[in-house]
């Protein structure tokens, strides 16, 4: 008798991998997810291998530092070619660990404080196109999809701290590489499916063996013109390192990329491992696919749920418009991290729209691992699925209601224990070792992005338009690991006293 036999699930998914398969072909696989917890309970095998658990008991266990699991084949699937060794597609655990002390450097304050101002350059160069594109924009501008925008925004400015050389998306006229942030999502939508296809540890055989050459062969070109132009955006950037090594530290480009390379200096003697520049390339890579997604979708549907909820939106507009006496007063600090409503916002949008909707795999090592009271063997695949996490009617009661207030304790009604019941089920950037090095650096990205735009500019969603929401109202998104989404269209205003 199997070991997960007693786990309950539909009878085929229990048989067989493909209709998990089937519906990460569909996008959609995160839904069907979701209406098997609400019909089975909160313990589920959506494939013969798998258990999956919408509980926060759960959620801590299996993605602690201290759990005794590693990453899944998934992850090695996920990998693109076998000679890029980057953190996200380790699976040993000490392996990673050690990759990940070396990107870490990327993220410390020294590196993040200069960030700030690449975002408000980029910000402020945004707002200035949609002015001069709408003459001044003192009535409605013409309908934005937001999506799309973001994506270009977010682009712009990862390639300006991660390359040291900004893509130019946002600019207006023509420029092939505008459809980057689309072409790589495409490439998802149709790799992502063999990740979490039935025979991983076939295809991570024959990954190596001629399955990587034939994607690659396949990849749609604009996907070899950005790995082109990101591979010598990376070479221009390291000569010019190089050319500043001279000058004094204060007068040298200190972005991100900066303090990856200076790894490669580091070495054994100072308690890291051997960091060489293909690892430099493929870290660079890494953190604008990882960053650029993630931001962009959690601005896309912050500003969806804004445009919709004309009292959440007053309240924020509010409290930015206290805070900040003029739009050039807003930066990155302690006024800004101050903005309890703002961050309510985004822990909200994040607890709807999780960025990885469905279950980061980890599978259980030798020794086993118990979860909820139960015995999971080795080689069996667990996780919980951040999708479902954020609907559990058991933590949230009114699940489905957009309600930032929720995450505010207000001495009244929504108490200190309360909100840290509810931040024991919330992890939107992950915990445990693969954990998400970029949290700060979203946070910053996102609270100076929504509270200058919001500033500078009154919002409405364009009349009748609901696009990239359901029926109710809930923004919507295609699980492609990555996601793919549309909308909301909106309009901006200039307001007068900004
Ligand atoms: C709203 C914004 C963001 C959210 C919610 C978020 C969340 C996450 C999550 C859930 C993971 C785990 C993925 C997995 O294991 O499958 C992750 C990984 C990662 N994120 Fe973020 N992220 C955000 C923005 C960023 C930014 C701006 C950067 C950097 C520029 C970044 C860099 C990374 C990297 C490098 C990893 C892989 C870590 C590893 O493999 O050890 N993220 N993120």
């Amino acid at each position: 008798i199997h070991p997960l036999a007693s786990v309950p699930g539909p009878f085929w998914a229990r048989a067989s991998g493909i209709p998990s398969w089937y519906h990460a072909k569909g996008g959609i696989r995160h839904i069907w997810l979701l209406q098997l917890f609400r019909k089975y309970g909160n313990i589920i095998r959506p494939a013969p291998n798998l258990v999956l658990f919408c509980d926060p008991e759960a959620d801590k266990v299996i993605y602690s530092n201290k759990s005794n699991v590693r990453r899944s084949d998934f992850y090695r699937v996920l990998k693109r070619k076998e000679d890029e060794n980057m953190p996200l597609n380790i699976v040993d655990v000490s392996e990673h660990a050690a990759r990940r002390k070396l990107l870490n450097l990327a993220f410390i304050e020294k590196s993040l404080r200069p960030a700030s101002r690449f975002i408000i350059m980029h910000v402020d160069r945004w707002h200035q196109i949609i002015l001069d594109e709408d003459d001044g924009a003192d009535n409605w501008t013409r309908p934005r999809d937001l999506a799309s925008n973001f994506d270009e925004l977010v682009f712009d400015i990862l390639g300006d701290i991660c390359f040291g050389k900004s893509f130019d998306l946002k600019e207006p006229g023509d420029n092939p590489m505008k459809a980057i942030p689309h072409t790589l999502t495409e490439y998802m939508r149709f790799y992502y499916p063999f990740c979490r296809s039935p025979f991983l540890s076939l295809l991570s055989w024959i990954k190596p063996r001629g399955f990587d050459w034939l994607i690659n062969f396949v990849a749609p070109p604009l996907v070899h013109q950005y790995n082109k132009f990101v591979h010598n955006t990376i070479g221009n950037r390291i000569a010019l390192q190089k050319d500043q090594e001279d000058l004094p530290e204060e007068e040298r480009r200190q972005d991100m990329f900066y303090f990856l390379y200076e790894a490669i200096n580091l070495g054994r003697s100072s308690g890291f491992i051997t960091y060489n520049e293909g690892d430099l390339r493929a870290d660079c890579g890494l953190l604008m696919i990882a960053g650029s997604d993630k931001t962009s979708l959690t601005l896309s549907s912050l500003f969806f749920y804004l445009s919709g909820n004309p009292i959440v939106y007053r309240k924020l507009v509010d409290e930015i418009r206290a805070t900040f006496d003029s739009v050039q007063d807003v930066a990155y600090g302690p006024k800004l991290t101050g903005c309890i409503y703002l961050r309510a916002c985004i822990d909200e949008v994040m607890r709807l729209t999780p960025v990885i909707p469905c279950e980061p795999p980890r599978q259980v090592l030798a020794g086993g691992i118990e979860i909820m009271r139960t015995h999971y063997v080795a080689g069996t695949t667990v996780g919980t699925v951040p999708w479902a996490n954020g609907r559990n009617e058991e933590v949230y009661g009114d699940a489905s209601v957009f309600r930032p207030e929720r995450w505010i304790v207000d001495k009244i009604s929504v108490t200190e224990e309360e909100v840290a019941r509810l931040k024991a089920n919330f992890r939107p950037f992950l915990s445990g070792p693969g954990v998400c090095p970029g949290k700060n650096l979203a946070l910053m990205e996102m609270m100076i992005i929504v509270s200058r735009t919001l500033h500078r500019f009154e919002l409405r969603r364009v009349p009748g338009s609901n696009r990239g929401g359901d029926d109710d109202y809930h923004y919507q998104l295609e699980d492609v690991y990555v996601t793919a989404r549309q909308g909301p269209d909106v309009q901006f205003r200039r307001r007068r006293e900004s």
